[in-house]
């Protein structure tokens, strides 16, 4: 038999546009044919199951060979194989029209989807045409008396087919494809270049790839096993077979697996991350059935979650659809759901197994645990009981925990919390300090995410508020009704203010007097919590109706302790040097005192001594 015919295709010029728009992404091809090959090899496996084939199935490897001289790529599995009649039927029909389809769909789409779909459609077999001017297939089914088929396509749409016999005959069951390498793929012929692929693309497939007769695979890497087969060993090697670069071992892990409502394997390891919100993405490899699809899980993970490391393997996720889609897509949405679950079940035993031990982790996942929070109500719901709070004397409690702990000594007058907080706490010792002699006491909220965490808590905890130490003097920071005595008339308190205003002559600076204990610095500076967030929020971007505030010029508020025997002095001798003075020294554990004016200082201060 010798029969030549054209393969239907309804796009015009398909071949061109997959080679232009598809340069990138040329690797690919060997994934797909590799991928056909295991999928050839699973197919008798499973036949031999059912005793439909009961023949030998003979050592069950694909192999990937490559000849420079000739210019030749030999795909070869011991699978199925495919009779000429289904070589028409699943070549000529199925793989072109899968390859039309994606022209389609490609042509419809915008640019940067484009450059998303790329290399996640399954083209197939068609792929090869990338690399190849042309391919070839010689096959032999695995049923009784198949005949060799032999198939060459030189990319345009025609082909032959034969089923030669004698010394052309295949001598056994399974499929070659021979790609004659194109003259602008040379890199393809490189055997480094392809044992970088399929590390890349193969390196846990479950058959046996050689490559120049070396194994390229792990078919039976742990994600597929059981938990209970498992040590931690085995998952700590896993982890640094995945990321050989990796300095730090990881914290802990969760094993994922489900097979229903969809199909989900995986292991996600949490890596020791520093304070900083340090986003190493792209961390986490997606598979499908083992073949590697990408290490872009943007959208298949939460947002937040795309800080952990490891492997996802679902056949579910839909590989062939934009982002926007993927997004919208129902089981996308239910594995994010799972996995958030997952991932908030863990945290939650090792906080109630191990609290000693989830503490000592807290410096690594507390940054995780916050911004899960922030992003995702309902890990909010779950975390709400694990999530730690620290104090500056370095002591963690729960939220629950912490509201007992402060809740008779830091009530204002009508009945709220106030929380107290530093988040530079070497710079605001002072009012860390003054606060602690209060009795009051003081956490460190000093990573990037806690002012926004800050803000959720205050929302979420009933009749709660936060303020930093420095947001007013130590006796006002939480209002009670008990108020000191001001040693000093009305008239003095007005000729006071004024005297440090005239010293002070500055517009940003608003004095006032007020009676704190004689036990208190003479001056305290502050800045209000409401205005400090707002300009803060504004610093960092948080756009909108907060511009406004940008026209005001940092403001802050210049208290003058009336008890204190400075305010009497300088009432008394009218000194504005020492009004100068004791606001400097404000100033200076406000962290605020810099340039001229620290020069200025010094100088002064010398000259008093
Ligand atoms: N090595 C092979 N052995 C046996 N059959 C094969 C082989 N390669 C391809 N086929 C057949 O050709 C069909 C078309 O292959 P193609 O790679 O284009 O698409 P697919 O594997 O079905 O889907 P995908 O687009 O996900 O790769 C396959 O479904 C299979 O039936």
């Amino acid at each position: 038999m010798q029969e030549t015919g054209s393969i239907s295709i309804h796009t015009e010029n398909i071949f061109p546009i997959i080679k232009k728009f598809l340069y990138s992404d040329h690797e690919i091809f060997l994934r797909e044919l590799v991928s056909n090959a295991v999928d050839a090899t699973q197919k008798l496996q499973s036949l031999a199951r059912q005793g439909e084939f009961q023949g030998e199935l003979g050592e069950l490897k694909v192999r990937v060979t490559v000849d420079k001289e000739t210019r030749k790529i030999t795909v070869s599995d011991h699978g199925l194989g495919m009779s000429a009649e289904e070589i028409k039927k699943y070549i000529n029909q199925i793989a072109f029209s899968g390859a039309t389809e994606f022209v389609e769909k490609y042509k419809e789409t915008d640019a940067t989807a484009k450059d998303q779909i790329i290399g996640q459609f399954g083209l197939g077999f068609y792929s090869s045409f990338m690399v190849a001017k042309e391919v070839e297939i010689w096959s032999q089914s695995y049923q009784e008396g198949a005949l060799t088929a032999h198939w060459t396509c030189d990319g345009s749409t025609s082909y032959t087919i034969d089923e030669p016999t004698g010394e052309h005959a295949k001598a056994e069951r399974g499929t070659d494809v021979v790609l004659h390498v194109a003259d602008d793929s040379d890199e393809f012929l490189e055997v480094e270049r392809l044992r970088t692929i399929l590390t890349k693309y193969c390196k846990f497939l479950p058959v046996p790839i050689e490559l120049e007769g070396q194994l390229i695979n792990d078919t039976t890497p742990i994600w597929t096993k059981q938990p209970s087969e498992l040590t931690d060993e085995d998952y700590l090697k896993f982890y640094q077979e995945l990321y050989p670069m990796s300095m730090d071992a990881p914290l802990f892990w969760i094993h994922l697996n489900v097979d229903y409502p969809f199909n989900l394997t995986g292991i996600l390891y949490f890596p020791k991350v520093k304070d900083e919100l340090q986003f190493s993405r792209n961390k986490i490899q997606l598979y499908s059935h083992q073949v590697f699809i990408t290490d872009e899980v943007k959208d298949v993970v939460p947002e937040f979650l795309m800080l952990l490391h490891g492997v996802i393997d679902s056949p579910d996720i839909p590989l062939n659809v934009s982002r926007s889609f993927l997004q919208a897509d129902a089981a996308v949405r239910k594995i994010n759901t799972y996995i958030t679950r997952k991932v908030a079940d863990k945290l939650g035993d090792l906080f109630k197994k191990d609290r000693a031990g989830y503490e000592a982790k807290w410096s690594d996942i507390g940054m995780f645990v916050k911004y899960g929070m922030l992003s995702d109500e309902k890990f909010y719901d779950r975390a709400k009981d694990f999530v730690l709070l620290k104090n500056v004397a370095g002591k963690l409690f729960t939220l629950s925990e912490y509201t007992e702990h402060v809740q008779a000594n830091q009530q204002d007058k009508d009945g709220n919390t106030v929380v107290l907080y530093t988040n530079d706490a070497e710079a605001q010792h002072g009012f860390v300090v003054a606060a602690q002699e209060r009795g009051y006491d003081v956490l460190n909220l000093d990573q990037v995410l806690d002012s926004h965490f800050i803000g959720q808590l205050e929302q979420k905890l009933e009749k709660t508020s936060f303020k930093r130490v420095d947001a007013d003097t130590v006796g006002k920071l939480i209002e009670k009704d008990e108020a000191t005595e001001s040693v000093l008339s009305e008239d003095d308190q007005t000729k006071l203010a004024e005297a440090f205003k005239t010293a002070i002559a500055n517009d940003a600076m608003h004095v006032k007097v007020a009676a704190l204990s004689p036990q208190d610095a003479p001056v305290v500076i502050t800045q209000n919590e409401f205005m400090r967030r707002m300009k803060d929020m504004q610093r960092t971007g948080g756009g909108g109706g907060m511009q406004m505030f940008g026209a005001f010029p940092e403001s802050f508020d210049v208290t003058v302790n009336a008890n204190h025997p400075v305010a009497q002095r300088v009432l008394a001798e009218g000194g504005e040097q020492l009004a100068r003075q004791a606001f400097d020294l404000a100033r200076l554990a406000q962290g605020l005192l810099k340039g001229e004016a620290l020069t200025a200082f010094v100088k002064r201060s010398t000259e008093l001594l």
